[in-house]
């Protein structure tokens, strides 16, 4: 495949001045306080931080999931930067599917679907794939997940590892311009994570995608172009260990 050779000077995803809370009264807290990101197409950013400190929460307002209290989502759709949550419903629907990509901790699957019907189905509602299409693609994204012999598995007949390249593969295998990872490895030993985030990595380098992966895997850091740590609401970018 020949390196994507794009420019990554200009964001395609602009997250600004975000700030969401959880709850009422007493119970209220935030969850985010006023945090602005930017993330370039051809990267792959990790996000760090201690557990409860707001990462799941950034990811799903990045991705249009969840709606912040105030602030702004400004996403690259088809060559102009709209706000996300200034989008009917039905737009953001659209866009999402089009455009993003997104790994859930929890895996997400369908139950009644086999490995291979979960990534087919996002090809043939996503894109309006044909049948073949959709097959040979499917096929060749278990293949490179190490999934060859689960293709016709259901969820309940895989390990939670196997789930996690299911649900890795059902993201990528649309060629989405925004990836979202929360915890992709998490389900993992190293030899399989290390494949997911190569993956994940090629998705940036290779095709220009900008990749937000929420991680607490130091072995990660050496395959990401940005570091940020959350703490408390607030983000910070850190150095890379090797810069
Ligand atoms: N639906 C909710 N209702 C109330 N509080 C919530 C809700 N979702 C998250 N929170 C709280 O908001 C804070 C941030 O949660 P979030 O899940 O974004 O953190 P996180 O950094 O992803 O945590 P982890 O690493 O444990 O997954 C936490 O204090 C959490 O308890």
């Amino acid at each position: 495949m020949i390196p994507w050779a794009g420019s990554t000077t200009t964001p395609n995803l602009r997250g600004v001045n975000l700030v969401r809370t959880y709850g009422d009264g007493t119970a209220r807290r935030a969850a985010l306080r006023d945090v602005s990101v930017d993330l370039f197409p051809g990267q792959i950013v990790l996000l760090m931080g201690p557990s409860g400190s707001g990462k799941s929460t950034l990811l799903a307002i990045l991705s249009g999931l969840l709606e912040p209290d105030t602030g702004q989502v400004l996403a690259d759709d088809d060559g102009t930067l709209r706000d996300v949550w200034a989008m009917t419903d039905q737009e953001r629907e659209a866009y999402r599917r089009r455009h993003t990509g997104f790994i859930f901790q929890g895996y997400n699957l369908f139950p009644a679907l086999t490995a291979r019907q979960q990534l087919e189905i996002v090809l043939k509602w996503g894109e309006g794939a044909d049948s073949a299409d959709a097959r040979r693609r499917a096929d060749e994204m278990l293949d490179r997940l190490g999934l060859e012999k689960n293709k016709n598995k259901k969820p309940a007949q895989l390990s939670g590892g196997e789930k996690q390249r299911v649900a890795i593969g059902r993201a990528l295998v649309k060629n989405p311009s925004f990836m979202f990872a929360d915890e992709p490895t998490s389900a993992l030993d190293w030899e399989n994570g290390q494949k997911v985030i190569e993956l994940l990595r090629d998705a940036a380098h290779q095709r220009g995608a900008s990749v937000l992966c929420v991680s607490h895997d130091h072995r990660i850091l050496p395959f990401v172009d940005v570091y940020y740590h959350l703490e408390d609401g607030h983000l910070e970018r850190r150095p890379l260990p090797t810069d």
